[in-house]
């Protein structure tokens, strides 16, 4: 059977769909029609619109999208995680079992995906799991209460493991179950993990949602949460060497939801401290996706402590200049609380400044402050504030995007604009209906459709916070590294 794609390359392909006829009690193989191959970064859709589809199926029962493909890989050494998502009126099977309206599953090796009546498709991974105890290797606990831990990796960071993981209570077993995440972190040797604590308090649509929180006696705290599908924005714009700009009004859609997780935040009395592509993740690949923040392993909850933060902490290409890191790192470590000494610490509009790095990387691909790479000229870049808009990359964007943006990358702490104001910018602000439309159609009703609140309000209760505080009794001394 041939592939569609004839212009990928062989390294490119991911996972291939392959058509089957429906035969009485069996599947056959329908060797009339071409496999359609996944590739990293590339939605594959199926449907009955021969201009949006790349599987056409013309029959009245097939929505004009039905359904869609894709492959999100972390990074070139990790195994994809493949995934389909049902758009239709009448109903995509996943193995014979139907999904939810608008649900996105995990898929794998072998999966059928039927649209009744009208054809199946048999799905086959090109990069297979070749590890299946991964979890026992890594240390952790394979079985919490209701929730089983996969061996599928999501994402790894400086601090854990991310993997895919299961609840076995589900509500509705008539229905295609859902996917989780589990963070693994180890616990900070001092105090009760920061970073579960915040999450469990917070319920946002564009903040990324936690049912559990479990800690063992070997020191991993398990932190369960949703499973966001469509990979990180670093991924979303990464093309082979370098990152690429999105169209202006998609910038925008992007800009605004961050903002109004910051609003939500901030009013919260809770700064992210490391606002970057890498923890920005989208649900599903695609212009107009529901974006979520994650990663607050170095947040601060400012309600509970004194209003400004001394603690230099972050990615230096995304941090604020008042937040104190130094360019020489041998006075850096000297000074450690640097910013102390120099200023007089630093609060939550550090949050503002690296969304000012998000929106210019999102406009221009180009990270405002890169310098030659090295992390002395990024924070010495940074410092000096200067900007340049005359790269041609700026040329096609609207001198209002890069005003909004020059506001939020200024040194003056007091004319950068806070969470709220940030609003008012006319960028922002001459749009306000139609994104407050968008945001009401897409974003917040895409959480509606993905999960059942009274389901989450239920397990959020059952959250073993009782357990954390064991962990720490018996904690080890592996401590979570803080700049
Ligand atoms: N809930 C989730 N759903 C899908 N992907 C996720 C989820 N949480 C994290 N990831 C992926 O895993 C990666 C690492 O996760 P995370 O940033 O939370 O770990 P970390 O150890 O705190 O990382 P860092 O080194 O950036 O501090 C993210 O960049 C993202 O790609």
């Amino acid at each position: 059977m041939g592939i569609a794609q004839i212009d990928y390359n062989e390294k490119e392909i991911l996972g291939v769909l392959e058509p089957f006829t429906a035969k009485p009690g069996n599947f056959e193989a329908d060797e009339q029609l071409a496999a359609m191959a996944i590739v990293k970064n590339k939605l594959v859709k199926l449907g009955r619109s021969d201009r949006e589809c790349d599987i056409v199926l013309n029959q009245a029962s097939v929505s004009s999208v039905h359904c869609v493909f894709w492959a999100i890989r972390f990074d070139d050494d990790s195994v994809p995680l493949y995934y389909v998502k049902d758009c239709s009126l009448n109903g995509t099977q996943l193995n014979g079992m139907s999904m939810k309206r608008g649900q996105t599953c995990l898929l794998e090796d072998g999966d059928t995906i039927t649209v009744p009546n009208v054809a199946v498709y048999r799905f086959v991974a090109r990069i297979r799991q070749t590890t299946h105890d991964l979890v026992e290797q890594l240390g952790f606990r394979a079985d919490i209460e209701n929730w089983h831990i996969t061996s599928k990796i999501v994402g790894s960071g400086t601090f854990g493991h991310v993997l895919v993981a299961n609840n076995r209570n589900p509500i509705n077993v008539t229905h295609q179950s859902t996917n989780y995440a589990v963070k693994v972190i180890k616990i900070k040797p001092n105090r009760l993990d920061e970073e579960a604590k915040i999450l469990l308090k917070l319920s946002h649509p564009n903040i990324i949602r936690v049912y559990k929180t479990f800690a063992d006696a070997g020191g991993n705290l398990y932190i369960f949460q949703d499973l966001i599908t469509g990979g990180d924005l670093f991924s979303y714009l990464a093309t082979s060497d370098c990152l690429s700009s999105v169209p202006e009004t998609e910038a925008l859609l992007i800009v605004y939801q961050i903002l109004q997780a910051l609003r939500y935040l901030h009013s919260q009395g809770i700064v992210h401290r490391d606002l970057k592509l890498d923890n920005i993740l989208l649900c599903t690949p695609e212009p107009c996706s529901r974006i979520v923040l994650a990663d607050f392993g170095i947040a601060k909850n400012l309600s509970s402590s004194r209003s400004r933060m001394h603690t230099v902490v972050g990615t230096p290409e995304y941090c604020a200049p008042e937040v104190g890191f130094k360019a020489d790192r041998t006075a850096y470590k000297r000074f450690s609380r640097a910013a102390s000494f120099e200023q007089h610490g630093y609060d939550a509009k550090c949050d503002l400044w690296s969304l000012g790095v998000i929106a210019h990387i999102l406009l221009t691909g180009i990270s405002p402050f890169y310098g030659d790479g090295s992390e002395a000229s990024v924070i010495h870049n940074a410092k000096m504030g200067n900007l340049n808009f005359t790269s041609s990359q700026w040329s096609i964007v609207s001198n209002r995007a890069k005003n909004f943006v020059r506001r939020l990358l200024e040194i003056d702490v007091h004319r950068r604009f806070d969470s709220s104001s940030a609003f008012e910018h006319s960028w922002i602000a001459r749009h306000k209906g139609q994104l407050e439309k968008i945001y009401q159609k897409r974003i917040v009703q895409d959480v509606d459709i993905t999960f059942n609140v009274e389901d989450i309000d239920q397990k959020r209760k059952m959250s073993d916070t009782a357990s954390i505080c064991s962990a720490y009794e018996t904690r080890n001394k592996m401590a979570r590294v803080q700049q």
